[in-house]
C-alpha cells in the first residue's frame, strides 16, 4: 500500500506483550506483537480461540492498560496514558460487539441517540435527524421506536453498527459482530458496516472466526499463540 506509507497510521503496536496472572500463574497471552493499521481500511484479525485476539483489541480499544511496549491510537501513546487520556481516546472509536449491549429500556431511535450525548455543540433535532438518517441507512428506518426485545438479532445489530457510526469515529472496532447471526444478517451486517465506514472513511479493525466475511478485508491479519503470525493483503 505505497501510497498509505506516507500517512501516519491510526493503530501503531511496537513490541507488545501481554500477561494474565501473577507469579507462577503467570500466563503470556501477547507476545511481541507489531503492527500498523491505516486511515480507511478494514482488517480482519482472526486466529484460533485463546490466540489473544480479544485482549489485543482491547488494548487497542483503550479498554485495558499497557503493560509492556507501545500502543498509539489516534496519535495518543497509551503505554502510560492517563485515565482522562484513556477516555478522550475512547471517545473517538466506535464499538461493535457481539453482544450488540443495546438499553433494553430504550428505543432503537434512542440508543443510536445516546452515542451523540457527548457531542454537547450538536443541537437535539440534529441528533434526532442524524440518527434517524443512520437507522435508514442501515435498513431500519421503519423500526426507529421499536424496543429491543422486539427485535431480531439481526436488527438490533444494524441498531449497535447505527450507533457505531453516528458519530462518524475515525476507528471502530469490532469483536465478533457475525456471531449471534445467521449467515445472511451476517453477511449483511458487514456489508452495511463496509458501505458505512468507506463513506465515512473510517477503519475498521474487525475480530472474527467467520470464514464468510474474510473478503470485505483490506487485510488479514492471523494470530497463534499470542503472535502475530500472518499478514496478508487482500487489496492493494
Ligand atoms: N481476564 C482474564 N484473566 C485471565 N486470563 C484471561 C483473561 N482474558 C483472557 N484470558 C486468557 O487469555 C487468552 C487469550 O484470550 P482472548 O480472549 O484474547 O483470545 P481470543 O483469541 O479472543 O479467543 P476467542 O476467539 O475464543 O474469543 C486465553 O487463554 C484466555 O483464557
Amino acid at each position: 500500500m505505497s501510497q498509505q506509507l506516507s500517512t501516519e497510521p491510526v493503530v501503531s503496536v511496537r513490541h507488545l506483550n501481554h500477561s494474565f496472572g501473577k507469579g507462577a500463574l503467570r500466563k503470556p497471552v501477547l507476545v511481541d506483537v507489531n503492527l500498523d493499521i491505516y486511515p480507511g481500511e478494514i482488517v480482519i484479525l482472526t486466529g484460533p480461540s485463546g490466540s489473544g485476539k480479544t485482549t489485543l483489541l482491547t488494548l487497542i480499544a483503550a479498554l485495558r492498560s499497557v503493560q509492556e511496549g507501545s500502543v498509539k491510537v489516534l496519535g495518543q501513546e497509551l503505554y502510560g496514558a492517563s485515565k482522562k487520556q484513556l477516555v478522550q481516546v475512547r471517545k473517538q472509536i466506535g464499538f461493535i460487539f457481539q453482544a450488540h449491549n443495546l438499553l433494553e429500556c430504550l428505543t432503537a431511535q434512542q440508543n443510536v441517540r445516546m452515542s451523540l450525548r457527548l457531542h454537547h455543540e450538536m443541537p437535539m433535532q440534529e441528533r434526532i435527524a442524524r440518527s434517524i438518517e443512520m437507522l435508514q441507512a442501515t435498513g431500519m428506518g421503519e423500526r426507529l421506536d421499536y424496543y429491543p426485545d422486539s427485535l431480531s438479532g439481526g436488527q438490533k445489530q444494524r441498531v449497535a453498527i447505527a450507533r457505531a457510526l453516528v458519530s462518524e469515529p475515525q476507528l471502530v472496532l469490532a469483536d465478533e459482530p457475525t456471531a449471534a447471526l445467521d449467515s445472511k444478517s451476517g453477511r449483511d451486517v458487514v456489508e452495511i458496516m463496509q458501505q458505512l465506514a468507506q463513506e465515512q472513511g473510517s477503519t475498521i479493525l474487525l475480530v472474527t472466526h467467520d470464514n464468510r466475511i474474510l473478503d470485505i478485508a483490506d487485510r488479514i491479519l492471523h494470530m497463534e499463540d499470542g503472535r502475530l503470525a500472518r499478514d496478508t493483503a487482500l487489496r492493494a
